[in-house]
C-alpha cells in the first residue's frame, strides 16, 4: 500500500519535472518561431526592394523547406507530421507578409476546402465559391490570388469540368494536392431510427459509394447536388434524408456521422490543382501540365508523345477531351515529370515549335510533398 503511494509520489514528481521541461522547450520554440517570422518579414522587404509588384508566396521554396525538414527528421514524429507542422508555421509567416486569398468550391465543409487548408495551412484566407468555373473566373479576374480545383479521383477518374475550363482559361497551374477521401453517411442525430428515403451528395461521392449504396440503400433516391457540404445542409433538414460527405463537413452543421468510410475502394484519393496567374520556378522535383491540340490524322498522338519518350520524360497522366470546336477533334492533357525549364523537357517542348502539334504549357509546379 505504502509502496504504491511512494511510487505515485515519484511519478507525480517526475510528471511535474517533465512538465517544467516542456515549458522550457516551449519558451525556446516560441522565441525560435518568432525569430523565423521576423526573418520571413525581412525576406518580404528584400523581395519588395527588388520588385514592387513582387509575389510573396513561393511554392517552390515552401516545397524545398518541407522536403529538407523531412530529410533531417529523426523522429519520433513521422516525416509527414513534421512537414505538416512546418506547413503551418510557414502559413503563419506568409500571412505576416501578405494574407493569401484562395477560392475553392464551397460552401464550408467541402473536400476542396480541406485540400485548400492542407496546401496553404490554417492562416489562408479561404473564399468559398459556387462552382468550379467560378474558381477559374475569380483567379483570372484577380479577385483572389489562387484557386484550388479537383482534377481527378482515383476511383472515378477525371473531373471533366476542370479539364474543359483549362482550354479557354489563361490561368497557370502552380501546385497540387493529394487528399485521401473518406466518405461517410451523415445525417441528423438518430436519423437511422427512421427509414432513409433520400441520400444527397455531389455526383462524385455518389459514384465512389455506388456499391455500398446498392447493398445498403437500394431503395433510396440518390440526389446529386452542387457540393457535399450542400448535401449535408439538406440532410440536416430532412427527417428521412442523409448525405454522403467527409467528416470535416460535420463541423459546420448539426449532424452526426451515421456510418464511416463507405467508399467502395479503401484507397480513394482526389488530386487537386492550385491555379494562379504567375509561373513557378523549379524546386528540384516538379510536374508540368501540357495542353495539346492534335489534328485528326493518323499517327498524330504518336507525334505528340514521341519527343517526350525520346527525351526520357515520364508521363504521369494522359487525358483526352472533345475540343468543342468541331466534332471528333480532341485536345490532350499530358502531365509529365519535370519542370518546363528543365533541360530534357525544355528540349522536347522546343521540338513542337513549328510542328503540326500545338502544345501549350499550362504550368510547372513542385510535386506534392505531403
Ligand atoms: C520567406 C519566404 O516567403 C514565403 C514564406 C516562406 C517561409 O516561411 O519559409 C517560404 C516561401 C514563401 O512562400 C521566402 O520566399 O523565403
Amino acid at each position: 500500500m505504502n509502496e504504491s503511494k511512494d511510487l505515485d509520489q515519484q511519478n507525480a514528481l517526475s510528471l511535474d519535472a517533465l512538465r517544467k521541461r516542456i515549458n522550457a522547450v516551449d519558451s525556446e520554440l516560441l522565441s525560435l518561431i518568432s525569430e523565423r517570422a521576423q526573418l520571413a518579414q525581412r525576406v518580404a522587404e528584400a523581395k519588395l526592394a527588388e520588385d514592387p509588384d513582387t509575389v510573396f508566396y513561393r511554392p517552390e521554396r515552401e516545397a524545398q523547406v518541407m522536403r529538407r525538414i523531412m530529410a533531417l527528421n529523426e523522429g519520433p514524429l513521422s516525416d509527414e507530421e513534421m512537414a505538416r507542422l512546418f506547413r503551418e508555421i510557414m502559413s503563419s509567416c506568409l500571412a505576416l507578409e501578405q494574407p493569401i486569398s484562395v477560392a475553392y468550391l464551397g460552401p464550408n465543409g467541402t473536400y476542396s476546402q480541406q485540400a485548400t487548408l492542407k496546401h496553404f495551412g490554417g492562416a489562408v484566407e479561404g473564399v468559398p465559391v459556387a462552382t468550379i468555373p467560378d474558381v477559374f473566373r475569380q483567379v483570372e479576374a484577380g479577385q483572389v490570388a489562387y484557386g484550388v480545383v479537383p482534377v481527378e479521383n482515383s476511383t472515378e477518374g477525371a473531373i471533366n469540368q476542370t479539364f474543359d475550363m483549362f482550354v479557354s482559361s489563361n490561368v497557370r497551374v502552380c501546385g497540387e494536392i493529394f487528399l485521401p477521401i473518406h466518405n461517410n453517411l451523415i445525417g441528423r442525430r438518430g436519423a437511422l431510427d427512421e427509414p432513409i428515403e433520400r441520400i444527397y451528395s455531389h455526383s462524385q461521392p455518389l459514384a465512389q459509394c455506388r456499391g455500398w449504396l446498392a447493398v445498403h440503400y437500394p431503395q433510396a433516391e440518390l440526389i446529386a447536388v452542387s457540393s457535399n457540404a450542400e448535401a449535408v445542409r439538406l440532410a440536416e433538414q430532412d427527417k428521412n434524408g442523409a448525405a454522403i460527405a467527409g467528416s470535416h463537413a460535420t463541423h459546420y452543421f448539426d449532424v452526426d456521422i451515421l456510418v464511416r468510410n463507405i467508399e467502395d475502394l479503401a484507397s480513394n484519393v482526389t488530386h487537386f490543382l492550385v491555379i494562379g496567374r504567375e509561373p513557378v520556378g523549379p524546386s528540384g522535383d516538379d510536374r508540368t501540365l501540357l495542353l495539346a491540340s492534335v489534328h485528326n490524322q493518323p499517327g498524330a498522338l504518336e507525334r505528340l508523345l514521341e519527343p517526350l519518350s525520346r527525351h526520357g520524360i515520364d508521363i504521369t497522366h494522359l487525358e483526352s477531351r472533345p475540343s468543342r470546336v468541331q466534332p471528333w477533334h480532341y485536345v490532350f492533357f499530358v502531365e509529365v515529370k519535370g519542370h518546363c525549364e528543365d533541360g530534357p523537357l525544355a528540349q522536347a517542348l522546343e521540338e513542337y515549335e513549328g510542328s503540326m502539334i500545338d502544345v501549350r504549357v499550362l504550368g510547372s509546379w513542385p510535386a506534392a510533398v505531403i
